[in-house]
C-alpha cells in the first residue's frame, strides 16, 4: 500500500486517510509483536484486517487507538497522533473491543445511560438499541445476556453518536449466523453513511462480503493489502475442464488442469483453440483464486517477506 499523504491534519477535516501507519512496531520486551507496519484506511470504506494467531492484528489496533504505546513509527488517526491528542480522537472514533467488561446487574438501558453521560458523543440511548437489535432485551441483567446479544452492546457503544471511524476487533466472534447478518447489515448501512469502519476478522468470508480493502499479517507484519481483486491477483487462477473430440470415447478424453495468472486472456485461448480443433470441453471451469488460498499461501511464507523477530514469543 501507498500514501498519499504525508503531512496530519486535524480530526474532522477532509483528508482522504483515516488511518496513517508508517513503519509502527509494537514490541513487549524483546519479542516484536507488530514489525514495521504501514497501513493507510481511506475515508468511507471499510478496511479488514486478517492474520493468523498471534500476528499482532490486536495490538495494532490498540497502538491506533493510543492504548498500547509503540516502539516505532508514525501514526496518524483521523489527523492525530493518538499518544497525544486522546481525548480529541476518543471523541470521533468508536470502538468495539473484544470484552467490554460491562457491569453484570447492569441492563442494556442503564448501561447506555451511563455511557450518554461518560461519551462526548450525544446519542439516544433507545435508539441505539434499536439499531444494534437490542430493543427487546433493554431492560434484561447484562448477564443474563447470550453471548451474542453481549456482543450487540459492546457494538452499541462503538456506534454510539454517530463517530466518523468505528473500529471493531472481531465483532462477530461468537455470533449466531442471524446476528452476523444483521452486523454486516449495520457496518454496511454505516459505511454507506460516510463511516470508516477499520475491523479485524477470522472470518475469510467476512471480509470478502464486507470489505473495500483487505490487509493480511502474519508474525507481526503485513504480507498482502489491496482490494479483494488486487490480493486475489497474488495467487493464480485455475482453470480445468475434460477436453473430447465428438465421438471419441470417454477414456480418450484429456483432463485439462491450468494455473494462470491472466485467468481472461487464457481462457479465451483454450476456447478459441477447441472450437478451431472442433473439440468439447465438457466441465468447464474457471476459478479466480480464494481469499483463503491467498491466506495459506501467506501462512507457507510464499507470499511474505518475514523478517527474524527478536526473543521469543510468551
Ligand atoms: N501484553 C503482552 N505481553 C507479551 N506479549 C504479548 C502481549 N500482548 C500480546 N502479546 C503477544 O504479541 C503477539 C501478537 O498478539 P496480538 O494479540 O496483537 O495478536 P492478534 O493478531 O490479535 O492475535 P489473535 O488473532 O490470536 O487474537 C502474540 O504473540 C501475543 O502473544
Amino acid at each position: 500500500m501507498t500514501s498519499t499523504a504525508t503531512a496530519s491534519a486535524p480530526a474532522g477535516t477532509t483528508s482522504d486517510l483515516v488511518v496513517d501507519v508508517r513503519g509502527l512496531s509494537v514490541t513487549y520486551g524483546a519479542f516484536t509483536a507488530v514489525d514495521a507496519v504501514d497501513l493507510d484506511v481511506r475515508r468511507g470504506e471499510v478496511f479488514a484486517l486478517l492474520g493468523t494467531n498471534g500476528a499482532g492484528k490486536t495490538s495494532t489496533l490498540e497502538a491506533l487507538q493510543g492504548f498500547r504505546r509503540r516502539s516505532a513509527g508514525s501514526v496518524a488517526v483521523l489527523g492525530e497522533d493518538p499518544m497525544v491528542s486522546t481525548r480529541r480522537l476518543r471523541a470521533a472514533s468508536g470502538t468495539m473491543v473484544q470484552e467490554a467488561g460491562f457491569v453484570p446487574e447492569a441492563t442494556p438501558l442503564s448501561a447506555l445511560q451511563l455511557w450518554a453521560s461518560l461519551s462526548s458523543r450525544v446519542d439516544d440511548a433507545d435508539a441505539v438499541l434499536e439499531r444494534v437489535g437490542l430493543a427487546h432485551r433493554r431492560t434484561v441483567l447484562v448477564k443474563d445476556l447470550s453471548g451474542g446479544e453481549k456482543r450487540r452492546l459492546d457494538l452499541a457503544l462503538a456506534v454510539w453518536g454517530a463517530p466518523e471511524l468505528i473500529v471493531l476487533d472481531e465483532p462477530t466472534t461468537g455470533l449466531d449466523p442471524e446476528s452476523r447478518a444483521t452486523l454486516w447489515a449495520l457496518v454496511r448501512e454505516l459505511r454507506d453513511g460516510g463511516t470508516t469502519v477499520l475491523m479485524t476478522t477470522h472470518h475469510l468470508e467476512e471480509a470478502e462480503a464486507l470489505a473495500d480493502r483487505v490487509a493480511i499479517m502474519h508474525r507481526g507484519r503485513i504480507a498482502v493489502a489491496g482490494t479483494l481483486a488486487e490480493v486475489l491477483r497474488e495467487r493464480p487462477a485455475r482453470i480445468t475442464a475434460v477436453r473430447r473430440h465428438p465421438g471419441q470415447p470417454a477414456a480418450a478424453a484429456e483432463h485439462l488442469d491450468l494455473r494462470t495468472r491472466h485467468l481472461q486472456r487464457d481462457l479465451l485461448a483454450l476456447l478459441l483453440e477447441a472450437d478451431r480443433a472442433g473439440a468439447v470441453l465438457d466441465q468447464l471451469r474457471a476459478t479466480p483464486a480464494s481469499l483463503e488460498e491467498v491466506f495459506h499461501a501467506v501462512v507457507r511464507g510464499d507470499l511474505a517477506t518475514t523478517p527474524a523477530r527478536e526473543g521469543a514469543s510468551r
